[in-house]
């Protein structure tokens, strides 16, 4: 491959950890080396640049990581990068390494902090892992294709006992503001009814009818999916039983879906974005993020991808709609 005149890169993850950020990690240090460019490895996110926390990583520092789960560079949430002062500091540390461009994976939070940093005169290059599957310009973020199938293997077992003991489960997903693992989980799955924090929520219509609508066609188990910011499972278990008489069974999923091997989705398509971002910087381009659109690899610069505007997948939500047959 020729050289660069980006000499040495960093990169760091950062916010939630999402499976596959290795896979990612993995394919910067590779795509870097491959191309003469040396790899400094950050750790704890923008935290970690600030305070100059940091390793030379070299081909072998990313052996035996493509399947697990978690990030070997460490993950973490930063309020003094949220800062002016922050944000110069990590500028800094970039100065005195001689760092020629970051690779930051993360979420839209993440991309928030690269934009600041672009600005402060550091190249920056985001690759979007989060479950969530929240960003708005990518159709695919790594971590949700290995978080969901998580989810839909959790909650085919619960089915097993719900179904021999004729019970209605409610499950929470995460999903604080979207609600794509929940609406993809739950038509995985085949709930009797989805939650998700996009639309209002209401009882009657998205919860109880749906249940006596199953009840009446000959169903005597209920899967209820409630992503964690359309409304408390809890809740939602305690409305079912005053409501419907029925001893629903509350399950919250939490962070066993945010661990575990990578799909191999997960891993393709991080390695994709891995090698591809170093790409970009090694052009000499900034503020940039690497997204799909068509399962094709592109870059959009980060401040119009953020300022796009995402929406659930209608067809999908329609396809639930029906399949709860209301
Ligand atoms: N508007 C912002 N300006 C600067 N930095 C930000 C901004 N938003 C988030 N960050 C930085 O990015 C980190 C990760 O963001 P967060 O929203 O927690 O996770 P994620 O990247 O997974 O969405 C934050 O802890 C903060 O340091
Ligand atoms: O790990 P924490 O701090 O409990 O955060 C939980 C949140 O992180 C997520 O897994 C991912 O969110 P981010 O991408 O914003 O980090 C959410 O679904 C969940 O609500
Ligand atoms: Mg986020």
């Amino acid at each position: 491959m020729a050289e660069s005149a980006v000499k040495r890169i960093g990169v760091l993850t950062s916010g939630g950890d999402a499976p596959g950020m290795n896979a990612a990690v993995r394919s910067v240090v590779r795509s870097a080396l491959d191309r003469g460019i040396e790899c400094i490895g950050i750790r704890r996110g923008w935290s970690g640049l600030i305070n100059g926390d940091f390793y030379r990583m070299d081909s072998g520092s990313v052996s035996r990581i493509i399947n697990r789960g978690g990030t070997i560079l460490y993950t973490a949430r930063s309020e003094e990068f949220r800062t002016a002062e922050g944000q110069a500091k990590a500028a800094g540390v970039c100065k005195l390494l001689g760092l020629d461009g970051i690779v930051a994976i993360g979420g839209d939070g993440t991309f928030r902090g690269a934009q600041e940093l672009s600005k402060c005169g550091v190249s920056v290059v985001g690759i979007p892992g989060t479950i969530d599957n929240d960003i708005v310009c990518t159709e695919y973020t790594i971590g949700f294709d290995t978080a969901a199938n998580t989810a839909v293997e959790c909650i085919d077992k619960l089915r097993d006992t719900m179904q021999s003991h004729e019970r209605c489960a409610v499950v929470e997903v995460m999903g604080r503001h979207a609600g794509y693992l929940a609406l993809y989980v739950g038509v995985a799955v085949g709930a009797t009814a989805v939650l998700v924090p996009e639309r209002p929520y209401d009882f009657h219509s998205q919860v109880a009818e749906k249940i006596r609508h199953a009840r009446l066609n000959g169903k005597t188990n209920f899967m209820i999916v409630v992503a964690e910011g359309a409304a408390s499972a809890v809740d939602v278990g305690r409305q079912i039983q005053e409501e419907l008489a029925l001893d629903p069974r509350v399950t919250i999923l939490g962070h066993i879906q945010r661990g575990g091997s990578p799909t191999a989705k997960d891993r393709v398509m991080a390695t994709r974005m891995g090698y591809e971002a170093v790409q970009i910087l090694a052009e000499g381009k900034t503020n940039r993020v690497i997204c799909t659109k068509d399962d094709q690899i592109i870059d959009l610069d980060i401040d119009e991808g953020l300022a796009m505007k995402k929406t659930l997948n209608s067809e999908e939500f329609k396809v639930m709609t029906v399949m709860t047959g209301m």
